[in-house]
């Protein structure tokens, strides 16, 4: 492999993003029934936590216009060259790209004036046992954000701050995030799991 193709990139144009996008599930997809995406309702989202900017990409390519966070510099540029490329591409990129907007900076300090119907959490989470399971492309991106320490926090500004709902993307088997009230129910992938947090009913609420 050159370093070239080593390097880390926002790529939505070709490889796994592009093909999920060609064969997903539409809105069946666990990520979309998780942020409330169904027939003749979509929520405006805000994702905290951008990162490679996948599952913002994937939400957008259902119709979401989604506000996407990332603090890191080096994330937010990678971030801002993937949507100009994608942009470029034009056609069905150039529609999906139209309903995406990059914030640069801390979302704790961004949210509250966001006015956001649905958040995605997806904080980067300590590395697993097995670390030879995880993709190469994550262990890049923990290389340079390191772990996101701050979730807890985080997770108590959006429960604060969505209209309608939270969820946190957090490994299946992983126990719940400490400090945060219980969740209104949970969506199990294999690997994947997402918490929801309804708002109607209240998101703040005491710690347990
Ligand atoms: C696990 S990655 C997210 C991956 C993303 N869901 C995707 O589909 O590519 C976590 C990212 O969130 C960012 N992040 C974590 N806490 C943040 C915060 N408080 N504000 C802004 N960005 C944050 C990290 O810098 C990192 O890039």
């Amino acid at each position: 492999m050159t370093p070239a193709e080593g390097a880390l990139r926002v790529d939505f144009v070709t490889g796994a993003v592009a093909h999920r996008l060609r064969f997903g599930g539409g809105r069946g997809q666990d990520l979309a029934k998780a942020m409330g995406l169904r027939a003749g309702k979509t929520p405006k989202i805000v994702d905290a936590t951008a990162g490679l900017g996948r599952d913002s990409f994937l939400l957008a390519s259902l119709g979401a216009e989604v506000t996407m966070i990332e603090r890191s510099d080096v994330m937010h540029g990678l971030l801002q060259d993937g949507m100009a490329r994608a942009r470029q591409e034009g056609g069905v990129f150039g529609e999906i790209l139209s309903r995406m907007t990059l914030l640069h900076g801390d979302a704790k300090v961004l949210l509250p004036d966001l006015d956001a119907e649905a958040i995605l959490i997806d904080p980067m989470h300590p590395p697993r046992k097995n670390s030879a399971l995880v993709k190469r492309e994550l262990r890049q991106v923990r290389e340079i954000v390191g772990t996101d320490e701050d979730c807890e926090a985080l997770m108590q500004v959006a429960l604060r701050h969505a209209r309608q709902r939270v969820v946190l993307k957090w490994p299946a088997k992983a126990a719940p995030m400490p400090g945060i009230k219980p969740c209104s129910h949970q969506i199990l992938g294999k690997s994947t799991r997402y918490d929801v947090f309804m708002c109607s009913i209240g998101c703040e609420g005491p710690a347990v």
